[in-house]
Formats: structure tokens, C-alpha cells, sequence
């Protein structure tokens, strides 16, 4: 037998100690390098799946490989892109093509795995393939250095932003924007648990990923202001928003059969199309959808954030190219604009927008927005322009009843290639989870935690997973010196700081954290509140607990660093 051949009977064996979902997160991804003197090496896609198969899997694999191949092995893992790209030639008992992924004669991911090849292309299997480029992202979260994380630069980023009145990030157009060693960086202070668990959710998330979404996950463009031919994006579309990957229900109908209409009549019908609803219901994921069927129908689409729409203005006119913005806004076929309450009462942006809009609508070109309210409540935006968007229709969006959550998690379960009971569906859908943003991070979660504990997927296990999301009104009865105990430790800055007056970046936000958790888990007024935070008003109360709230909304990691910093006061 050679190394790839000892390789694969023992990761077959392998496969009947341990869940699929432990197999194909950890295994799915090795191959067999080299087998020389006594050392089998082993070749892992990423350094956190190296570190974690070292601390867990050493010992057993080290058996079976002595089992299958009769003598005593010493066991090697090499992370993928330390090796330099094995040649199919002789000499090197690796596996000839790079592509090869392992075919596995039982469990559920290896057929979904080879569906999965069967219907997408090869640069699929290459992203789970051992050679395929690390996303090592994920073990920088590990490390355990803290006090000047990428992570606190981007908190203290969020926190000058706001000042500057910008909008709040969408937090999936960002994921897909950003390059993957950015991942999994945001929270600055995490559990072991919490760390792992994002980590296999990333990990999930980077194995699991379509090819056309691999392709999507550059950067977002600059911007030029020339529109180059055939359909482009300027913020790239998500390839997961489509309208089949899109789960209608009672309350989204209305707002999927108007942007569906708009997608196969663009211009003609409906325009502008002014979509509108809560946070995280799937106005962006619609947004998308119209964008890609009219990417397909070789129109040219350009989605754009109208925080980003504002800063192109401001640079255009900064660097006098207002001309190129106008060009290149001018020969789009679908405008799609995303999150359009923020260009209200910035007054060079509502103009610039105003002409676009004529422009486009005189020309018979589709325009699509999303808002988080309709027109006529968002105030300081100019009567001209609301008036334009009423022209139009108004589709609303509303937080979906139970059946139709169930139905939106059946269907993630299934994009993820997992088979979750329908006791746990339940579990995850319910009530506290009205946003459709939540309900898929709840569901990652409890995923994760499965796997992270290599334990089957039952209610009891999903509660565990979610105790810190779902009952944490009921479990607390902290008091405000407490929370500002375990925040000043969890956090490592000294209680009287937190207290004080200092503005430095590294306080600011263990405090507004200290005011979220104070806000939530105690029974204490404001006024006690900010007492015990060194005499603040509860306004500024209010708004550390508001920009905590905020960031967890959008973010599922600060919602997990919140829920670590709360877990890690029952250690004390
Ligand atoms: N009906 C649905 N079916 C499937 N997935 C959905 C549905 N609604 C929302 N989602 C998913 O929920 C997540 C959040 O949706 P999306 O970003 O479109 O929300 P949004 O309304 O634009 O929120 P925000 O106002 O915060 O920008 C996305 O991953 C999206 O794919």
C-alpha cells in the first residue's frame, strides 16, 4: 500500500468513530503526503485544522495507522500551503491530481459532497481540496495576544464612523467583501469555545461555499468611474441571494413578487421599486436576486450601498470628476441601492441622486432601493425625492410567523448539507428569533456546537447552544458591581477606568458593554447605571447600550463576544 492508499482506509475508518459532521469538518480536507522512515505526513487545508487535529485526533489517528499499516507510525500534519504543490510524478506517492478529493463509500457528506461535484465545477472541489489555498484566517483568532486586534481597530473604526453619521455595515456583504484572512478577527476577546465555534462555522462556511461565491469573496471594487461593458457590479452580488434560494412566506409575498416582476420586466413596470422592512428580513438578499437575473439577461447592474453612493460623490466632487460619476451612473440598466435612508439630509448626495434618478427613470431604466422604513418616515429626506420614490410601488417586508422561520432554517439546513432534526428546527424557530439574520446564526451555531463537541443534534443540545442568546433575560441576576467586575476582567482594563473619563479606544468599548449588560441583566435604573459608571447621564447610557445592541444585531460575533463575556462571569 502507498501513503494515499493507507490514507484512505484509514480516514474510512475513521469515519465510523466520529459524526459526519466531525469527519467532514476535520477530514475531508487531508490527504496523505508522504510515508517514510516511520512518519506519515499528512497534509490539512488549514493551521487551525492542523492545531485541532493535533489536540483531538493524534492518538486515534496514530492507532488506526499502525493497525492498517502493521508497525509503529509517528504522525505529521502539514498545512497545505507550507507544501509546495505535489507533482504527479514519480518519487511522490501523492495523489496525481490536486483536485482529487477523497471518495468515501458511506455517510451523508461524502454523497453530498459528490452531488455537489456533480453539479457545480471543478474549482469547487478545489476549494476543498487539500491544495487549495488555506483560509488561515481563522487561527488568528486563536491567538490569545489581545490588546491591539485587528478587531479593536475595527470596534474603535466603528465607533469614529459613527460620529461621522455612517451608516451601519451589513454584515453578509461585508463577509463576501472582504478578504478571508479578515475573518473570524472581529471579536477581541473570546472563549476557547466561542473561538472554536466560529472557527467551524468559518471553516463550514469556506468548504461549503458554491464556486461562484469563492470568486465573489475579493474585495470590493474601487471605484472608477468608467463602467466597463457587459454587466458588472460595483459591490459584487452575493451568489447565495437568488430568488430560489429565496423562501416566501406570508410576510415577504408582496415584496418577492414585486422584485420579481421588476427582475423580468426591468424598467417597464414598477420603478422605482422602493422595498422597505426591519433589520435582517431579506430585502439586500431580493436586492441581489433582481441583480442577478438581470446579470443574466446581460443587463448592466450596478449595486451600490448608499453609504458607498455618498462617499463616490464626495470624492468625485472632491477631486472634480463629477462628470465620470455622472457618465458612469448614467449607462447602468439596473440601479440597485441598498439601505437609502442614509442619504438623507446629506445634501450633496440627495442631489447627485435626484439627477440619477431622473436620468435613469426618463431613460426607462430600473431602479430598485431598500430602506429600513418606507418614504414618508424617513424625515429629513428632501420632499422631491420622497415624492419620486412613491412613484413607484412600495413593497414591504415583515418578520416572518413561525411556519414560514421553519421553513427559511429547513432550507439553510439543507444548503449546509445538514440533516437537523425537526425537533431542533423547532427549537431554533423560535419567537426570540424574529430576524431571518438571527435565525441563520442561531442555526450556525448549534451546527457548530454539534460538531465541536462531536455530539448528535438534539433539543437539548441546541438549548445548550443557545442558552446565551435565548434566555438570558431569564437566567441573570447580576448586580451592576458585578457586571462591571467581570467586564473590567474579561476585558482586562481596570474598573476604575471603565469608570472614568478616559477616551482611549481600548476602554470605550468594555464600557459601552458594561452598559449593555448592566441595561439587560440587571433591574438597575439608568440613573443607577450610570452612577456606578462614574456619575454618567443616562443618555450616554442609553447610547453605549444602543451601539452594543446595534453591533450585535449585525454581527453575530460581537453577539457571541457579548454572550462569552457573560458566560465568563459564572466562572467567578
Ligand atoms: N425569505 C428568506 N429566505 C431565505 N433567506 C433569507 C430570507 N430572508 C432573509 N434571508 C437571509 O437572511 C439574511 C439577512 O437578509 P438581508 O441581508 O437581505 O436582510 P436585510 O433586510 O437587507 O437587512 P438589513 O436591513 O440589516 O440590511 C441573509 O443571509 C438572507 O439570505
Amino acid at each position: 500500500m502507498n501513503a494515499k492508499q493507507i490514507w484512505q482506509t484509514t480516514i474510512e475508518r475513521l469515519q465510523t468513530k466520529v459524526s459526519s459532521a466531525v469527519f467532514t469538518t476535520w477530514f475531508q480536507g487531508t490527504s496523505a503526503l508522504s510515508f517514510q522512515d516511520g512518519v506519515f505526513i499528512v497534509r490539512v487545508p488549514t493551521t487551525f485544522a492542523k492545531a485541532h487535529l493535533e489536540g483531538r485526533f493524534l492518538e486515534t489517528i496514530r492507532s488506526i495507522l499502525s493497525e492498517v499499516t502493521g508497525t509503529t507510525v509517528e504522525v505529521q500534519f502539514i498545512v497545505a500551503k507550507e507544501v509546495p504543490e505535489p507533482k504527479a510524478s514519480a518519487g511522490t506517492e501523492e495523489s496525481p491530481s490536486p483536485k482529487r478529493t477523497y471518495r468515501l463509500s458511506k455517510g451523508r457528506f461524502a454523497a453530498a459532497l459528490r452531488e455537489k461535484r456533480a453539479s457545480t465545477n471543478a474549482s469547487a472541489i478545489n476549494s476543498m481540496a487539500p491544495t487549495s489555498p488555506a483560509p488561515a484566517p481563522a487561527y488568528r483568532s486563536v491567538q490569545h495576544e489581545r490588546p491591539k486586534t485587528p478587531a479593536l481597530e475595527e470596534k474603535q473604526n466603528f465607533d469614529e464612523e459613527r460620529e461621522l453619521r455612517r451608516p451601519r455595515e451589513k454584515r453578509e456583504a461585508r463577509e463576501h467583501s472582504e478578504p478571508q484572512e479578515m475573518r473570524g478577527t472581529r471579536s477581541f476577546r473570546e472563549t476557547r469555545e466561542q473561538r472554536e465555534l466560529q472557527e467551524i462555522q468559518d471553516h463550514q462556511e469556506n468548504h461549503l461555499r458554491p464556486p461562484k461565491q469563492m470568486a465573489a469573496a475579493h474585495p470590493v471594487q474601487e471605484y472608477s468611474p468608467t463602467l466597463p461593458a457587459g454587466p458588472s457590479f460595483e459591490g459584487l452580488l452575493n451568489p447565495r441571494y437568488t430568488f430560489s434560494s429565496f423562501i416566501v412566506g406570508k410576510s415577504n409575498q408582496f415584496g418577492h413578487a414585486a422584485s420579481l416582476a421588476v427582475s423580468e420586466n426591468p424598467g417597464r413596470i414598477y420603478n422605482p421599486l422602493f422595498l422597505y422592512g426591519g433589520v435582517g428580513l431579506g430585502k439586500t438578499h431580493l436586492l441581489h436576486a433582481i441583480g442577478h437575473a438581470g446579470e443574466e439577461a446581460g443587463l448592466n447592474v450596478l449595486y451600490v450601498t448608499s453609504e458607498k453612493f455618498t462617499n463616490e460623490i464626495i470624492n468625485a466632487i472632491r477631486f472634480q470628476k463629477t462628470e465620470e460619476f455622472r457618465a458612469k451612473y448614467r449607462q447602468i440598466d439596473i440601479l440597485l441601492v441598498d439601505d437609502i435612508q442614509f442619504i438623507a439630509g446629506k445634501e450633496s448626495t440627495e442631489e447627485e441622486f435626484f439627477h440619477t434618478f431622473n436620468t435613469l427613470h426618463n431613460a426607462n431604466k430600473q431602479i430598485v432601493v431598500t430602506s429600513d422604513r418606507p418614504p414618508k418616515a424617513i424625515s429629513s429626506l428632501q420632499d422631491r425625492l420622497r415624492s419620486r420614490f412613491e412613484w413607484g410601488l412600495l413593497a414591504d417586508v415583515q418578520a416572518p410567523e413561525y411556519d414560514h422561520r421553519l421553513a427559511i432554517l429547513r432550507s439553510k439546513a439543507e444548503s449546509l448539507r445538514f440533516t437537523v432534526p425537526a425537533g431542533v428546527l423547532e427549537y431554533v424557530a423560535r419567537p426570540e428569533c424574529s430576524s431571518v439574520r438571527e435565525l441563520e446564526g442561531a442555526l450556525n451555531r448549534v451546527i457548530a456546537y454539534a460538531t465541536l463537541h462531536d455530539a448528535p443534534l438534539t433539543v437539548p443540545l441546541a438549548a445548550q447552544a443557545l442558552e446565551h442568546i435565548y434566555d438570558k433575560k431569564v437566567a441573570s441576576n447580576l448586580t451592576v458591581s458585578e457586571v462591571l467586575d467581570g467586564v473590567s476582567r474579561y476585558y482586562s482594563v481596570d474598573a476604575t477606568l471603565l469608570r472614568g473619563k478616559q477616551r482611549d479606544r481600548d476602554i470605550v468599548w468594555p464600557r459601552q458593554v458594561a452598559m449593555y449588560i448592566m441595561r439587560e441583566e440587571t433591574s438597575a435604573s439608568l440613573l443607577q447605571i450610570g452612577s456606578a459608571l462614574g456619575g454618567r447621564d443616562h443618555t450616554t447610557i442609553m447610547h453605549g447600550w444602543e451601539k452594543v445592541h446595534t453591533e450585535m444585531t449585525n454581527n453575530d460575533q460581537i453577539r457571541q463576544e457579548i454572550a462569552a463575556v457573560l458566560e465568563s462571569f459564572q466562572h467567578h
